[in-house]
């Protein structure tokens, strides 16, 4: 058998796991995981938080097992996965206050300074579920110990899940113990401009002065930089100055960084030296969640039929659940009716035109049919047969998340159904996806499957 030093089989499995999968799984898991020392046939590692080690326990320990099998030719060699004690990401909610970044009599008496950081947009108003968790953990640890932790911290994701208020809430901690700190929000949009005007008005050097100076700089939208070659270059210079300095940088982005074909190479690898996570869209559980905080912050009183209704209406992008949850209150407002069921599926219907494919319910139905080998009369007959209740409800689901249908014509296809058993379905199969890996495998490949009719 032939032995290896542990760093070289680390080496060796590092190497394997990146033909296995994604990059962003290397660096958001598999790089994390620091091995510690090989005994009798166990490599302890340590990886940086509880999350992110059930995360890797789930998802990759048969993938590492199999490799390290293969590499070092030995069937008995395990991994055992330990938390490391110093920067752990599970940061419980009351300790993310910020360490303080300077001394008193250091703290920046410039009020000219402007941070645009939103006050709104707090941890406390940010709802954490499964698709955020890690994102919201590592944000947490930057608060607390920024320039420290994770330098740079790079969010990406789909619009409207979350990234630019997770930012803000970075700032906000950050702030509330260093009231003086040079903390600075900017889009990429809005930091172009400013270069584009420094560069006429001759004040580059104000403009660099004003950006290398800053504690902790916030960058949102990072892929507009893309193709603009004189703003990456001062950003470029701008991010060496500050990570030299140990000040934060937080960056986010609609994509990862590796997937940002237009931005220069030097760019893109000092933006995955840090921390990558992203947030992907929320589950069931989290959009209920979200409305129902989003009502206690507004004080406003809305049935929980109407927030399962939306809900479920709207499923990838929480700025159009706020959006359908602002129009709901001002339609019943100023209509002068309650907010109940007839206002939703009025705003929803609005909303559904603008979010849905061409894909209809008979589509589905047919799917569905031919798929399991049912009648399509009896998938949506008022009959309740054992082997029918299910495919129904998927089909239901189905519809539900698929296409414009609003609840109650959903569950008048199906039978005559009222709306509440569409609703039941609907949750009956998010459980399962969640619970259940093939079932939620299954279940992707019955919506690529329509996607693509
Ligand atoms: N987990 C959450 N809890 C509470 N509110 C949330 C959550 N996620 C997003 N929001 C709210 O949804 C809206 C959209 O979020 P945000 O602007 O942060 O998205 P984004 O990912 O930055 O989108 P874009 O890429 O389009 O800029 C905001 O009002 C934000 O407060």
């Amino acid at each position: 058998m032939e032995t290896f030093e542990l760093p070289q089989i680390w080496e060796r499995l590092t190497d394997k796991l990146s033909h296995a999968t994604s990059e962003s799984n290397m660096d958001m898991y598999i790089r994390q995981i620091t091995p510690l020392r090989l005994e009798n046939d166990i490599i302890y590692c340590s990886v940086p938080s509880t999350t992110l080690c059930s995360a890797i326990q789930q998802n990759f320990l048969p993938l590492i097992s199999a490799a390290l099998k293969e590499i070092t030719n030995n069937n008995n060699i395990q991994v055992e996965l330990n938390i490391k004690n110093q920067n752990s990401l599970d940061v419980p909610k009351e300790t993310y206050k910020a360490k303080s970044l300077f001394s008193e009599d250091e703290k920046s008496k410039d009020t000219s300074f402007e941070s645009n950081i939103n006050k709104k947009q707090r941890f406390e108003t940010f709802v954490v579920g499964n698709s955020n968790r890690f994102a919201t953990a590592a944000a947490q640890a930057v608060a607390k110990d920024p320039g420290n932790v994770y330098n740079p911290l790079f969010i990406y994701g789909n619009s409207g899940l979350g990234k630019t208020h997770l930012m803000h809430a970075i700032g906000n901690a950050i702030l509330e113990v260093n009231p003086g700190a040079k903390v600075k929000y900017v889009t990429s949009e809005t930091f172009t401009n400013e270069i584009i005007n420094a560069i006429q008005n001759h004040t580059v050097k104000d403009f660099q002065e004003k950006y290398r100076t800053i504690d902790c700089l916030i960058i949102d939208d990072i892929q507009f930089l893309e193709n603009k070659e004189r703003t990456q270059e001062e950003f470029f210079h701008t991010f060496n100055a500050l990570k030299e300095a140990n000040k934060q940088i937080v960056i986010s982005s609609d994509r990862h960084p590796q997937s940002m074909d237009k931005l220069e190479e030097r760019l893109r690898s000092r933006f995955v030296n840090g921390l990558t996570v992203d947030i992907q869209p929320p589950d069931l559980e989290t959009r209920i969640a979200i409305l129902r905080k989003k009502a206690e912050l507004e004080n406003i009183e809305m049935p929980n039929e109407v927030i399962q209704t939306v809900a479920i209406s709207i499923d990838n992008n929480i700025r159009m659940i706020e959006g359908a949850f602002n129009r709901i209150v001002a339609y019943a407002d100023l209509m002068h009716m309650p907010i109940d069921m007839k206002v939703t599926a009025k705003i929803l219907e609005d909303f559904g035109s603008h979010t849905r494919q061409n894909i209809t319910i008979e589509n589905i139905t047919n799917h569905i049919c031919n798929f399991f080998n049912l009648q399509k009369e009896d998938l949506i007959g008022k009959k309740r047969p054992k082997n029918i209740a299910m495919p129904r409800q998927i089909a239901m689901y189905l519809c539900r998340t698929l296409t414009d249908s609003s609840l109650p014509k959903i569950g008048q296809y199906f039978g005559g159904r009222d709306h509440t058993t569409v609703i039941h379905a609907c949750e009956k199969i998010d459980k399962l996806r969640k619970e259940d890996k093939s079932f939620d495998n299954q279940i992707q490949q019955f919506e690529e499957k329509i996607r693509s009719l």
